[in-house]
């Protein structure tokens, strides 16, 4: 199964569970990720959300290129794109905190999804970086728009996006994107450790803040900005850059 699920004590995780693709994004998982995101809609037993991968080495290297390749034209990408990008902005506006638990490497569309995410909490042998410029696009799963509401200083973000690189674990604490990086101990133990004194209190009022960040998000437009950044993605898709250098990222990983 290309994801796993499961339910304690009112944590939801999910898992994307394709540790020899680097835990990258397939229509399975898109489809498991947006199950758990209506169980949490729909339901009132769950007081976390998180996001983690099979593994050490990776939390998700984003979409997988070897099945979104066949995407040619703009209307293919976007349709794809804006699937992941609806399944994301529900992430994103679910009425309990959301953690991504870092285990490791987190690029392109993987760290979009922890940036979806309330809270990234980073193993400290994990790097994470919008890495889509390398490959002649742009972030295309709303992750651009995420970034810029997250609180990091506008140079910082900026910088994140147009450098297209991982950063490593220290980085992305100083810089913002990281609230904790951990050490030592399982990813468990930091999650626990990190949920401790959160979990003690009650969920509605969890709720009440969220809404307070939703309803800034409401009122300026943030589906609509999140969408648009589809469309740009989508429209440097078809170029022959970036078909170009998927292919040589295919062709370089059979060697
Ligand atoms: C499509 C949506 C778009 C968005 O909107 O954001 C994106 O997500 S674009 C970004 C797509 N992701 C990438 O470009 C990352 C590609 N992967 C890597 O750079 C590296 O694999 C890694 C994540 C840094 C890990 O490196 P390493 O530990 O050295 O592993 P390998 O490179 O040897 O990979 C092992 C294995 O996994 C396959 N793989 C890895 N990532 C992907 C991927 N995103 N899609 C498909 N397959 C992937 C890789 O090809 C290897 O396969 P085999 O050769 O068959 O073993």
């Amino acid at each position: 199964m290309a994801y796993l699920i499961d339910k304690k004590e009112g944590i939801l995780t999910f898992t994307i569970n394709r540790e020899e693709k680097r835990n990258a994004v397939n229509d399975e998982v898109m489809d498991g990720l947006k199950e758990v995101i209506t169980y949490v809609k729909d339901h009132n037993d769950v007081r976390f959300l998180v996001i983690t991968g099979a593994g050490e080495k990776s939390f998700c290297s984003g979409g997988d290129l070897s099945v979104f390749h066949a995407l040619e034209t703009e209307e293919q990408a976007f349709g794809m794109l804006s699937k992941m990008a609806g399944i994301l902005y529900d992430l994103a506006t679910l009425p309990v905190p959301t953690i991504a638990l870092i285990n490791g490497t987190a690029v392109g569309g993987g760290c979009e999804i922890a940036t979806a995410c309330d809270f990234r909490l980073v193993a400290s042998h994990a790097k994470a970086g919008f890495i889509q410029g390398t490959l002649a696009i742009t972030s295309g799963w709303g992750g651009g728009t995420y970034l810029f509401e997250r609180g990091l200083r506008h140079d910082r973000a900026l910088k994140m996006l147009v450098d297209a690189k991982p950063y490593d674990a220290q980085t992305l604490y100083e810089i913002g994107w990281a609230m904790r990086v951990y050490f030592e101990g399982t990813k468990e133990e930091a999650l626990n450790d990190f949920i401790e004194h959160m979990s003690k209190i009650h969920p509605s009022v969890h709720q009440a803040y969220k809404e307070i960040e939703l309803r800034k998000w409401r009122e300026s437009n943030m589906y609509e900005r999140v969408m648009e950044e589809v469309r740009t993605c989508a429209k440097l898709w078809e170029s022959e850059a970036h078909h170009k250098a998927v292919n040589s990222f295919l062709t370089k990983a059979k060697k």
